[in-house]
């Protein structure tokens, strides 16, 4: 296949860089300790240097799938769908989450929002960058809002992101995983001063589960 045919299938999304799909239970946020298909699609250029996934960044490390091929595979395990990556918005998610529909899947995304929206998505998780913060139209329709701690100055960050997002926005602080014991202690402050946070913990870290 040449280069410009493979792009023209992932521009058209009926291919995917696949780093990995797998059934675990959802670690994080508001459906933790649920059981869901993920599927990690490789590539992500916003730079999060505590990435904790940063072998996905050069997608082309990764093998493109059908995107149909990885909606079936998946359905047969779970019908709730997590999307993550990398950053599974720098994909054309249409074939894919039309594919996941049809099989009668619910479909969560797991995104920074720095890329445009594409596909047919039940609940977006969005957890703002920094370094490639989230394009306007996505804070008006996220489920969650999901803030990474690394340190002091992520808490003002976070608020300046709730102003963003809806009234049933669900809000959730996570420590960044090698701060945790640094910043669970700021984090459980913070949500005893302002109730409408909630904490989330990386359980699957702890469950040694993928
Ligand atoms: C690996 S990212 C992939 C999806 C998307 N690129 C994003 O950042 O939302 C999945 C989730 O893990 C979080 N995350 C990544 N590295 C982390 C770390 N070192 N500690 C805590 N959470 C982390 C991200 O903020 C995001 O909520
Ligand atoms: N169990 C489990 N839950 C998760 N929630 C978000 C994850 C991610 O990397 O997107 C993740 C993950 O990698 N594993
Ligand atoms: S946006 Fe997500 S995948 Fe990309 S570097 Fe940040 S945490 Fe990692
Ligand atoms: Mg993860």
């Amino acid at each position: 296949m040449t280069k410009e045919q493979e792009d023209l299938l992932l521009k058209e999304g009926k291919m995917l860089p696949v780093m990995e799909h797998f059934y675990t239970i959802q670690g994080e946020g508001f459906h933790a300790g649920k059981a869901a298909y993920f599927i990690r699609l490789g590539g992500c250029d916003v730079g999060c240097h505590w990435c904790d996934v940063k072998e996905s960044w050069d997608p082309t490390l990764h093998p493109l799938m059908e995107a149909e091929t990885i909606a079936e595979t998946a359905a047969k395990y779970c019908k709730t769908i997590v999307l993550t990556g990398g950053e599974p918005l720098m994909w054309n998610l249409e074939i894919l989450t039309s594919k996941l529909k049809e099989l009668g899947c619910t479909i969560h995304i797991e995104t920074s929002g720095a890329y445009p929206m594409s596909g047919h998505l039940d609940w977006i998780t969005l957890s703002p960058k920094k370094t490639g913060l989230p394009l306007e139209d996505i804070y008006q329709k996220a489920s969650e809002l999901k803030m990474i701690i690394f340190n002091n100055n992520d808490f003002k960050f976070a608020q300046e992101q709730q102003a963003k997002t809806n009234d049933q926005c669900v809000l959730y602080l996570q420590s960044e995983w090698s701060k945790r014991d640094a910043m669970y202690p700021k984090i459980t402050d913070f949500i005893l001063e302002h109730p409408e946070w909630r904490s989330s913990i990386q359980t699957h870290k702890y469950l040694n589960i993928p």
